[in-house]
Order: structure tokens, then C-alpha cells, then sequence
């Protein structure tokens, strides 16, 4: 009676009332059938169906709802397809893995998973529904596109802390993403030489903690292995990897993936390649009760890569287990996965593909933060693929943003907009500093030029703005409206770098991004200031001029010196951003409004392109025009395609601004006998030099260092007796203060 009497006095309690309803769930479900009534949130819940229903869901409930979820109150049922408490819901809950069904009526709430898992993703659509006091009356049927989604933590460079890793794993519970594959390239125990050794006790226990939190999260926790930079095709080696991943088990690994890419000689080798493959599935994977399918990624997993004279790809079609999942990066190393693309690799692999896809990693462009929208990938590609998932940035919070995107994407393809789904995910990551952080966003989202020839829009909105008026200007009669609307843009720019700055709603990510937020308010200022100095030259204000073109140079040095300080790796150290809209036309308005003050006044006041960190010199012909690549701590050599005659006594000598130390230099003329007839030689004054010790390593490559006293000299010289003919693959020198 009393239990009556509860129930009759919430009902009594409940506002009904129309509203119009915005249902915002992410990602966005499949099937919404609104009402357009709500009710006021319920005081009490009566939780129905906790003994049978997913431990996860349940706990997620309870830590959601706290101590309004209890014995009376509003029916809330909960459970899976099958269990009594939902039992009634058994024909509307969709009929696909992680599907469920969710019904809130003016009678009962319910939560019914068509599995396990199916009935977490119903109480995080649950939780989304909660707005401003109110629940909407609401039915909906949904479930995943894609069978795996996730992350795959497959960069190279600085892994992620696993601190990071934790925060990913709640992040991919939120957004319904199912698969994380721990694959560092740059972790020992992952990839040579200690693939074969258990982890130490802490690394150890760091892992059991991950796995944890994962199934707490409805997320696979899947350990890569990477043996192929040294594996002998022998059985002490096979049950070396058997071992490790029993040691993987131990600590409760239940998903396990074998990376084979980025490798050569032996390890590439496709018929080893299954032999092993085969043996693992044979003997662990199906042995195990509990453990998912084993996922590998081919020795060629893009098709740029793919040598169908090799049988590489064949092999692996007809001869590895069908149960075996198989990764693939798409047409290129770095592409936008499309419906022939994978249709193709589906007819060589005979299985769908499992995508690997390479964005927003950022290993090849270090010093760009890819922040922009999830674009290119067809919405028809999930009838021919298993999984996928993204390999992300150095930079996890950064990532968040594409990461929120993919798992929008891949849960339903056909609903995905890129624009909307990129704002929410904004407004998802930093939700006191939307506005600051899409400006930021939208200008750190391109690469650059990079090996991979592969680009990102940025800066949409202002780029047609920027370029009409650099036209206007340059033909002597801009549009005042557009020089506005840039003046607006570059102070947008420098407002939301301080805005940023002083964030803490979510310090971790600003701690990331700070080095880029510094740069970004240069820029802004930068960009007033360099529209200053037209206005300034129409004046014909000489002194107020020099003054912003003082400024404007002084930031540039302040830009030079920050990507001195800050990210410094070996490939592509410093700090870049707006690199593709704002920086050019801060250039650009300098350089002709500077020109155009020197015309008129008869002075020769130097442009900002002066200002370059190092000179090239050379007696080699064919070297003499060679363009730099010049970044603030280190410069490439542009490669050369052709052969390169290199006389007796010929050198190239690099002259650098300042004195620096050399934490790096590399040297490749790819050429196969030794380099007998060559010296590198360092000096600090261009007359006493020392010779510069080369070290071979196994690609061939020459690197070297000098790090003893700063120096502001680097030649290579022909010392031999004749010419000699070389192909100048790489040649650079990292610097540091
Ligand atoms: C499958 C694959 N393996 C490599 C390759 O793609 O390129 C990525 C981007 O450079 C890199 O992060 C990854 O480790």
C-alpha cells in the first residue's frame, strides 16, 4: 500500500508540459521519436532489474544519480533484452550489438540493452536527456554503424601519461566509443627490444589500472605488440610472444592486436607473417573463453604501399584466419577512407577492413595542432569495414576534439554533419570558452607542406576575406569593410590567447596548448599591428609607422624565439599556428605596406624576410639555389631528385645567426660504398674548424652531433681526389641554444 501511496504522490507531483524538444545526444542516436511533452525530473527513482543488468550501467546509474535512485519513486527499469525488467520493451530493443532501446513516459522510464553493453549506451543517452530541470517524453530505438570504434594510441613520439589515458578512457564511455589500442611506438615493451620482457611491476599495475577503468567504461582495452623490427621466425620467438601476451592476460588484457607496420626485412614477411598470426589465434585467442578477435596491422597497410606482384596482401587474403581482423590507413599513409577504397581492400584481404585511420596524429608535423574537423571519409563506407579507429595526436586533451567527431561518425554515418558535430565537440571539451576556443581552433587546424601531401582547411571564413583585400591593397584601392573584418579577426585572435591562457576549467589541455596560445596572441597582435602601419603610411605619419614596424618586428623575433623554446623534437620542433591564412598576410601587409614607405620616403627599411636564421654557400653547382627549409631550431635542406656531381673540394656550409649547440645532424647521399671522401666540420668562427664524428645507421643515414661549444659554422666538403655522384636524400641540422 505505502509503495502505492509513493508512486500516486510522484505522479501528483510530475508537471507535465509541452515543450518544444531539442533532443542533443551524442552521438546523435538513430532513431528519436519525440513528444514535444516533458515532465519535471522526478525526485526519487525506483531502480527495477539492478540484479540482472550490467554491473557498469548500474554503477554509472547510481554515481549519476546519486541518492535519488532507490527503492521507491518513479519506475525506472533497467536491463537486457531477455531480463525480466525489461522484458515488456522486447520488440522495440533493435535487434544489433550495443543496440537498446529507451522509452521516458509519464509512467515509467525504461533502459533496455540488446546486450550488455547496449544497456551502458542507454543510460548515457539517459543522462543526455536531463535539461534544465526537465526529462522529455521520448522513444528511441539506436545502435552503432561501426562494430569496433575508438583510438589507437599508434604515434610515434612522447606517449601519453597515464593520467591522459585514464581521462581518454571516461572520455570514450561518454561518447560511446568501444575500442582503445594501446600501440606507443616509442613504449620499449611494445616494440623492440623489450617486446619480448613482461613490464616492470609499476608499468605493470599502470595497465591493470587502465583495463579497469576501461570495462568500466564499456571500452576494450586492447595491448598492440610491435615485434617485427626484430623477429627471428623461430619458436623461441613465437613462445616469447605467447608469454608476453599471457603476461597481458594476467593483468587483465582481453584484446590483442599484432602491429606489423613500419618495418622491413624479415619481420615483413607475409607467409611468416600468418604462420605466426595463425598460431596465436589457434592457440590463445579461441582457446580463450573471453577474449575478442585478434587484430593485425599488415606490413602494407595503405595501398600506396601495396605491391600486388609482392602477394603480400594476397597472402594475408587467403591464408590468414578469417576471424583475424586486418587494419588499413586507407589509399595513403595519411587519407580520407573512401567506398572504393575500402571495397578494394575488401576484395584483396577477403574480410572487412578494420581502419586505421591517421588523422589527427600529428608525428610527421610536430609543431601544428590539427584541431580542424572530421571531413573526407565517405558516410557509405560501414557495410565494408569491422572498425575504426583514429590514431591521435602526442597531445591527448587536443585530440578530444576530432576524437568526439570520429565517435559521431562512426556510430551513425548517415546523420553525421561535420560543422555540428565539431561545434558540440567544442563546446563538449571547453564549455566556459566556446567562443575563444573556435577561433583558436579554426586557426590550428592544417598541417603545412609535409611529406605526406596531406591537408586541412583553416581559417575558412576569413581566407576569401584576406585574400580580396590583399589584391585591394596591392592594386591601391582595398575595401574598408574588409580591412575591418581583418582587424576584427586579429584581435579575436589575441583576445581568445588570453582567454585561453588564464582557462581552468580544463588545465590540462590548456598545459598542452600553452606553447601554441603564446604563439597565437603574437599573431594577433602581430596582425593589428601590421594593419596599423597602412593606416600609418596613408597618414603619412612617419613616426607612428616606424613605431608599428618596430613592433611588428620585435614579435616576430618574440615568434622565433618561442619556437626555440618550446616542443623541440628531432623532427619538426617549435611551435606553429595560423600558418596557412594569418601568417602569410601578416607578411604580406608588412612586406608591402614596409615597400611602400621606402618608395615614398627614400629609406630602405629591411622586411621581415631578411630575418632568417641561416645562410647557405657553396661551390657545388648544383646546390647553389638549393632552398632551405628553415624552422626556428633546425633546417632541411631541400632533397633533390636528381644526381648530384660533387667535385674534389666541393662544399656546402651552412651559416647560422648565432652560436648553437648541435643536438642533431643528418646526413643521406643514399649512396651504398663508404663515405670515405667526405668531412663534416663545425666552426664558431668560419676559420678554425673540428671535424664533426658521422655514425651509419641502419638505413644508410649519417647523423651526427656537437654539442661541445656553440658554433655558427656546419660545412661538408668533398675531400677526395675526384667527383664524387650522390643523391642528397636529407640533409639537416638541428640547432639548439
Ligand atoms: C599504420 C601506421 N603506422 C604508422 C603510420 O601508420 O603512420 C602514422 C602517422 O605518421 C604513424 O603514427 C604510425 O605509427
Amino acid at each position: 500500500m505505502k509503495k502505492v501511496l509513493v508512486f500516486f504522490v510522484c505522479l501528483l507531483l510530475i508537471q507535465v508540459r509541452v515543450m518544444a524538444q531539442d533532443i542533443k545526444v551524442q552521438p546523435s542516436p538513430r532513431q528519436v521519436n519525440v513528444t514535444g511533452k516533458s515532465m519535471t525530473i522526478p525526485v526519487a527513482f525506483r531502480l527495477v532489474g539492478e540484479q540482472e543488468a550490467n554491473p557498469h550501467a548500474i554503477a554509472l546509474l547510481k554515481q549519476f544519480l546519486g541518492d535519488r535512485l532507490g527503492t521507491e519513486g518513479f519506475p525506472l527499469y533497467v536491463g537486457e533484452k531477455g531480463d525480466r525488467a525489461v522484458r515488456g520493451a522486447k520488440r522495440l530493443i533493435p535487434d544489433h550489438p550495443e543496440g537498446y532501446y529507451l522509452s521516458i513516459t509519464d509512467k515509467a522510464i525504461m533502459l533496455a540493452g540488446n546486450d550488455e553493453r547496449g544497456t551502458y549506451y542507454a543510460v548515457r543517452t539517459f543522462m543526455q536527456l536531463f535539461h534544465e530541470g526537465h526529462l522529455p517524453f521520448v522513444g528511441i530505438q539506436d545502435y552503432p554503424d561501426v562494430r569496433f570504434r575508438g583510438v589507437v594510441e599508434g604515434f610515434y613520439g612522447t606517449p601519453w601519461s597515464h593520467e591522459a589515458r585514464l581521462r581518454q578512457l571516461q572520455f570514450y564511455g561518454e561518447n560511446k566509443l568501444n575500442t582503445y589500442i594501446y600501440g606507443p611506438k616509442d613504449d620499449p615493451f611494445h616494440s623492440s627490444p623489450n617486446w619480448r620482457k613482461p613490464y616492470p611491476a609499476k608499468e605493470a599495475a599502470r595497465l591493470a589500472e587502465l583495463v579497469k577503468v576501461a570495462n568500466e567504461n564499456e571500452v576494450d582495452f586492447v595491448w598492440a605488440i610491435h615485434p617485427g623490427l626484430d623477429i627471428r621466425w623461430e619458436t623461441s620467438d613465437r613462445d616469447s610472444l605467447m608469454a608476453k601476451f599471457e603476461h597481458m592476460y594476467d593483468l587483465g588484457v582481453r584484446s590483442f592486436a599484432v602491429f606489423f607496420d613500419d618495418i622491413s626485412g624479415e619481420g615483413a614477411k607475409a607467409d611468416r607473417q600468418v604462420e605466426l598470426l595463425n598460431y596465436i589465434d589457434d592457440h590463445f585467442v579461441q582457446v580463450k573463453p573471453d577474449v575478442t578477435p585478434l587484430i593485425v596491422c599488415p606490413t602494407e597497410y595503405n595501398k600506396g604501399w601495396a605491391r600486388p606482384e609482392s602477394g603480400y596482401l594476397a597472402t594475408i587474403g587467403e591464408k590468414l584466419n578469417p576471424s583475424v581482423e586486418v587494419m588499413w590507413t586507407g589509399d595513403r599513409v595519411i587519407s580520407e577512407i573512401t567506398r572504393e577504397g575500402v571495397e578494394w581492400i575488401r576484395e584483396q584481404i577477403k574480410r572487412p577492413s578494420y581502419i586505421w585511420w591517421n588523422f589527427p596524429v600529428s608525428d610527421y608535423v610536430r609543431d601544428h595542432l590539427l584541431l580542424g574537423e572530421v571531413y573526407g571519409n565517405g558516410k557509405d563506407i560501414a557495410g565494408s569495414i569491422s572498425g575504426f579507429v583514429a590514431n591521435p595526436m602526442e597531445w591527448a586533451e587536443a585530440s578530444k576534439l576530432a576524437i568526439y567527431c570520429v565517435a559521431d561518425y562512426t556510430w551513425n554515418m548517415q546523420s553525421y554533419d561535420r560543422f555540428r558535430s565539431w561545434y558540440r565537440a567544442i563546446r563538449a571539451i571547453m564549455p566556459e570558452n566556446v567562443e575563444a576556443f573556435t577561433v583558436f581552433a579554426r586557426h590550428n587546424s592544417d598541417l603545412g607542406e609535409n611529406v605526406h601531401r596531406f591537408r586541412r582547411e583553416e581559417s575558412v571564413e576569413i581566407q576569401p576575406v584576406a585574400e580580396r583585400f590583399m589584391k585591394g591593397y596591392r592594386e591601391g584601392h582595398y575595401d574598408e569593410r574588409d580591412f575591418l573584418a581583418l582587424q576584427d579577426e586579429f584581435e579575436r585572435v589575441a583576445e581568445a590567447a588570453d582567454l585561453l591562457l588564464i582557462d581552468r576549467e580544463n588545465e590540462a589541455l590548456i598545459e598542452e596548448i600553452t606553447p601554441w596560445l603564446h604563439q597565437f596572441k603574437i599573431l594577433g597582435d602581430a596582425g593589428q599591428e601590421a594593419l596599423a602601419m597602412i593606416k600609418a603610411g596613408e597618414r603619412g605619419d612617419r613616426e607612428l609607422f616606424l613605431r608599428k614596424y618596430n613592433h611588428v618586428k620585435a614579435l616576430r623575433k618574440r615568434s622565433y624565439e618561442l619556437e626555440r623554446q618550446f616542443n623541440q623534437n628531432p623532427y619538426q620542433p617549435g611551435v606553429k599556428t595560423g600558418t596557412t591564412v594569418l601568417q602569410p598576410l601578416v607578411l604580406d601587409v608588412f612586406t608591402e605596406a614596409t615597400e611602400r614607405f621606402n618608395r615614398q620616403n627614400g629609406t630602405d627599411l629591411p622586411l621581415l624576410a631578411d630575418y632568417s636564421p641561416c645562410k647557405l654557400t657553396t661551390n657545388v653547382p648544383q646546390l647553389e639555389h638549393l632552398p632551405l627549409q628553415v624552422y626556428p631550431s633546425r633546417v632541411h635542406l631541400t632533397p633533390l631528385l636528381e644526381v648530384v656531381k660533387w667535385p674534389a673540394g666541393g662544399y656546402l656550409q651552412l651559416e647560422l645567426d648565432d652560436a648553437y649547440r648541435i643536438p642533431g645532424t643528418r646526413l643521406n647521399f643514399d649512396v651504398k660504398g663508404d663515405l670515405s671522401w667526405g668531412v663534416m666540420e663545425v666552426s664558431a668562427d668560419g676559420e678554425t674548424w673540428q671535424t664533426v664524428t658521422l655514425t651509419r645507421d641502419a638505413r644508410g643515414r649519417l647523423n651526427g652531433k656537437w654539442e661541445d661549444t656553440p658554433v655558427k659554422f656546419v660545412r661538408f666538403t668533398n675531400t677526395g681526389e675526384g667527383e664524387q655522384q650522390v643523391y642528397l636524400r636529407e640533409f639537416y641540422v638541428v640547432f639548439s641554444l
